[in-house]
């Protein structure tokens, strides 16, 4: 099974239309209170001045809506949005065509921004810090180099990997918004949104039973609750609420932490191998089969925001909450308790 089979990946997949359920404006936008209000004092401020908005850096786990604020930003500002992604741009000619189009003012979104080419990012240096290109002409002995002027722009790039940006890329960001799993307040504010826009009558307390077990991110919440609208519909109910909500995510085998199968063989095998810990990730990815980064980037974090699981030094530990969410009690003499 790779990451994307399953119905809790924060990656994107095939089917989640993500578009169709994405906040238009700032006052649309659920959560992230400390990032909104930043962007719109700042946002307030450039547009005062009649400049562009200095270059953002949204980074954190998928799903949690760097793209649709990217978009956000474009639109709040009133300029145009260009999108585009690091591993796309292969050359950094790619990169100067793309800067040289650019309207007065416009966003240029570049995803997966710590994945560009080293030749591409020297590019984007003195566009940054200049809005200047510096451009090669000629070869051999009679090479020179001449600059020209770029539009003013915004550069909104985003990651899941901050540690993986250069520190000159990383500096040259005015606005770093880290984005935080949302609680789940916020997701049944997302779930009763989203539903809405789906034509389907949820009664609160099923809009919170999908939010619970959304994993803190609002993309997982949008796709559970279409799976759930499937049940509602086959079943003829009228209304989700949390009966119905909750028979429709046992059916899909997420459980009431929002954990599936492939969480809960993450917890078995430290439990039940390891005797809750410590065990090193690579022994754990060999044992589960999976690669390091699934485990370090899509199944550790949310585990560890829920205090199951933690990393330490020597390796990953069960903690108190992972023992009781498996109904297990930690063997005595284990490393259990050191830890919470
Ligand atoms: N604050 C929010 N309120 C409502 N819906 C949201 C919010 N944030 C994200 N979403 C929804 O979640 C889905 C995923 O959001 P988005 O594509 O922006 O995530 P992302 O951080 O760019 O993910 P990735 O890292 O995979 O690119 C979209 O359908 C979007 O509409
Ligand atoms: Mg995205």
């Amino acid at each position: 099974m790779t990451d994307t089979d399953r119905l809790i990946t924060p990656a994107r997949r095939v089917e989640d239309a993500d578009a169709a359920l994405r906040p238009k404006r700032l006052d649309e936008f659920v959560g992230q209170a400390a990032a909104r209000d930043n962007l719109r004092v700042f946002i307030e401020a450039a547009k005062s001045r009649g400049d562009a908005l200095d270059h953002v850096l949204f980074f954190g786990p998928p799903g949690l809506g760097k793209t649709t604020l990217a978009q956000i930003v474009a639109r709040e500002m009133g300029v145009g949005f260009r999108a585009t992604s690091g591993p796309v741009i292969a050359k950094s000619g790619d990169l100067a065509a793309l800067l040289t189009n650019l309207e007065d003012g416009d966003v240029l979104f570049i995803d997966e921004i710590h994945r560009l080419q080293p030749a591409v990012e020297e590019v984007l240096y003195p566009a940054m810090e200049d809005r200047a290109l510096d451009l090669m002409i000629g070869e051999g002995p009679s090479a020179r180099s001449v600059r020209i002027d770029l539009p003013r722009f915004t550069l909104v790039g985003a990651t899941t990997r901050q540690g993986l940006l250069t520190t000159p890329l990383r500096d040259r960001f005015g606005i770093p918004v880290r984005l935080q799993f949302y609680t789940v307040e916020e997701l049944t504010r997302v779930v009763t949104r989203a539903a809405s826009l789906l034509d389907l009558h949820i009664a609160p307390d099923g809009a919170a039973e999908i939010a619970r077990r959304s994993r803190g991110t609002p993309r997982i919440s949008g796709r559970l609750l279409r799976r759930v609208r499937d049940f509602a519909n086959v079943a003829g109910v009228t209304e989700v609420d949390a009966t119905a909500a909750d028979r429709a995510l046992n059916r899909l085998e997420v459980d009431g932490l929002g954990l599936d199968a492939m969480d809960r063989r993450y917890l078995t095998m430290i439990a039940d191998i390891y005797r809750g810990g410590p065990v090193g990730v690579e022994t754990l990815a060999a044992g589960l089969s999976e690669p390091r980064d699934t485990i370090e980037e899509v199944i550790e974090p949310y585990l560890i925001q829920l205090g199951l699981v933690a990393r330490t030094a020597r390796g990953r530990v069960l903690n108190a909450g992972g023992w009781k969410h498996l109904g297990l009690n930690p063997p005595a003499g284990s490393q259990e308790g050191l830890f919470d």
